[in-house]
């Protein structure tokens, strides 16, 4: 791993929120072990090990049913660990994999029996080598025929050049991490605001209210976050997920704890129906149904 890479908390904490029955873990990842499965020669980073078995671990140990594990990019577009992890979990876990655009309707099915259900658009620079958009839109006609659909990455001052494109997909999108904003700015100013508009104007657009560990500046308990998640929560009741994001790639200002996140999550959905649409019936209906 890289010199200055952080591994995921060794103990997190039981957390004292305990997520309604079927609660999903709608953001997670899976990285090697190495040495079967090894991170991707073009990978921007290089993390320690994340296998299955301690993520399953630490599913059942916060009290989540299920998991929806996202390729990352430290994988490239090599999905093996990822489709390892599917079939291990069998139905409780569905996947979200990168993909180059010259994949074949048959290897993307064998995907989908595996439990994939969309793929993932990166556009944040420090991760990625910017992708041709039109090479965005040929994978996107391949992957609306199995009806999946499209995860993207992005950080909020990229969101306006993105928005003509982003209404081009022809799919279901899901915006990682509150579309990342600038919580020093707060949420009512412009920018988040106009993040706030593009959902409302686009009923096809979901957003992971994830991530308060990377967003925030003043650090745990990741105060200065909630009014973001909780304005999610409350515009779009129904187009909102939550996720851990274990393993925690790239942090570099601290490592969460894992057990105090979940206790975020009634920070931002207050009321017991926020949070079963939040945790069971959207992510549910987005990947098992
Ligand atoms: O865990 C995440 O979702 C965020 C990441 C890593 C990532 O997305 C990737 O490598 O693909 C990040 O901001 O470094």
């Amino acid at each position: 791993m890289d010199a200055d890479y952080l591994p995921f908390h060794p103990n997190p904490s039981k957390p004292t929120f305990v997520p309604p029955a079927g609660a999903v873990d709608a953001h997670c990842h899976v990285f090697g072990p190495a040495d079967t499965f090894p991170y991707a020669p073009q990978r921007k980073y290089t993390p320690c090990d994340a296998p299955k078995e301690k993520l399953f671990e630490l599913r059942d140990f916060l009290g989540f049913e299920r998991n929806v594990i996202v390729q990352a990019t430290c994988h490239g577009n090599d999905n093996r660990a990822l489709i390892d992890a599917l079939r291990a979990a069998g139905d409780k876990a569905r996947g979200v994999a990168s993909v180059a655009p010259d994949i074949g309707m048959d290897e993307l099915r064998t995907m989908n029996d595996a439990g994939v259900r969309g793929v993932r658009f990166n556009f944040v620079k420090r991760l990625v080598d910017a992708t041709p958009k039109e090479v965005f839109l040929s994978i996107a006609e391949k992957i609306e025929q199995l009806g999946w659909h499209i995860v993207v990455y992005f950080e909020a001052q990229d969101l306006e050049e993105l928005i003509p494109f982003l209404k081009q997909l022809p799919t279901t999108i899901v915006v990682d991490h509150m579309g990342r904003p600038d919580v020093t700015k707060g949420a009512d100013h412009p920018d988040f605001q106009r993040f706030i508009a593009l959902l409302e104007n686009n009923e096809n657009m979901w957003v992971k209210a994830t991530c308060p560990e990377r967003l925030t500046v003043q650090g745990p308990d990741y105060s200065d976050v909630v009014p973001f998640g909780r304005k999610l929560v409350e515009k779009f009741p129904d187009r909102v997920i939550w996720g851990t994001d274990w393993p925690h790639p790239n942090m570099k200002s601290h490592m969460p704890d894992d057990g105090k996140l979940v206790d975020f999550i009634p920070r931002i959905a207050p009321t017991p129906d926020q949070q079963k649409a939040l945790l069971v019936d959207n992510p549910m209906r987005l990947y098992w149904s």
